[in-house]
């Protein structure tokens, strides 16, 4: 489980997450909604690890996680899933794939079955170059990648980004697929509204670097999260 505590974060002088709390739990979605801007990014990097904290705490199981040390949250149960992806375009998508790999101890690890059984494309493109795949085959690729090293905590920062109908239905079906095993607690950002809010189990919205809601799924009303997630 992954509990955050009153949270703040600043670039330089601006501080942009005022004290953020929430709690995501294995098997569930909790979908972080908001408009431009609010800080749902730079949440998630503080959890990677990618952008330090200023003040607050982030526990995995109750274990602290540091701030600003990306294999460290890694190794701590944390995959995450960039905005724009971040796929290696030179890199083949076995070799992109493999870089998963890197927080575990030991060497000669292969890429499991399960995963390849979760995104068929990725097998039939194992020897094509990152760069030459398609945006969805991409975004695929990353969540694949975040998922090699059996993450905790799984953070997708707006998954259906620039990507056609047919593989945001596909990624949507992983979620849903990954929730049920039980065995994560995803964090996914989103502003296709209808892909958060029919995935969600829990819902927290947020404006300007503060929570404004945390409910779970059964308590939120469609037009109410709509009118406070819309700018
Ligand atoms: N590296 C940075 N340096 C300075 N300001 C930044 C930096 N990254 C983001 N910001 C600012 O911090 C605020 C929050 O940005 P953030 O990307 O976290 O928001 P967001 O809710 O994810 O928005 P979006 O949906 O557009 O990605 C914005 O005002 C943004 O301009």
């Amino acid at each position: 489980m992954l509990e955050i505590n009153d949270l703040t974060l600043k670039y330089g002088e601006s501080q942009i997450l005022n004290g953020i709390s929430l709690t995501a739990k294995r098997g569930e979605v909790t979908a972080v909604m908001g408009t431009n801007g609010v800080g749902k990014t730079s949440l998630l990097k503080a959890i990677a690890g990618r952008h330090p904290f200023a003040s607050g705490t982030i526990t995995v199981d109750a274990k602290p996680l540091g701030s600003n040390a990306p294999v460290n949250a890694a190794k701590a149960g944390i995959g995450y899933v960039p905005q724009g992806r971040e796929v290696f375009p030179m890199m083949t998508v076995t070799e992109n794939l493999e870089t998963g790999f890197a927080c575990l101890a030991g060497s000669g690890h292969t890429v499991p079955d399960h995963i390849y059984n979760l995104f068929p494309v990725l097998r039939e493109m194992s020897n094509r170059r990152g760069g030459d795949l398609s945006g969805g085959q991409q975004q695929q690729l990353a969540i694949a990648r975040a998922l090699i090293a059996k993450p905790k905590v799984l953070l997708l920062d707006e998954p259906t980004e620039g990507i056609q109908p047919n593989i945001i239905k596909h990624i949507g079906d992983v979620i849903a697929t990954l929730r049920e095993q039980g065995e994560i607690a995803i964090v996914l950002v989103e502003q296709y509204f209808d892909f958060a809010f029919d995935l969600g189990d829990r819902f927290v919205a947020m404006n300007r670097g503060s929570v404004t809601l945390d409910q779970p799924s059964s308590k939120v009303t469609r037009s109410e999260l709509l009118e406070l997630v819309s700018v």
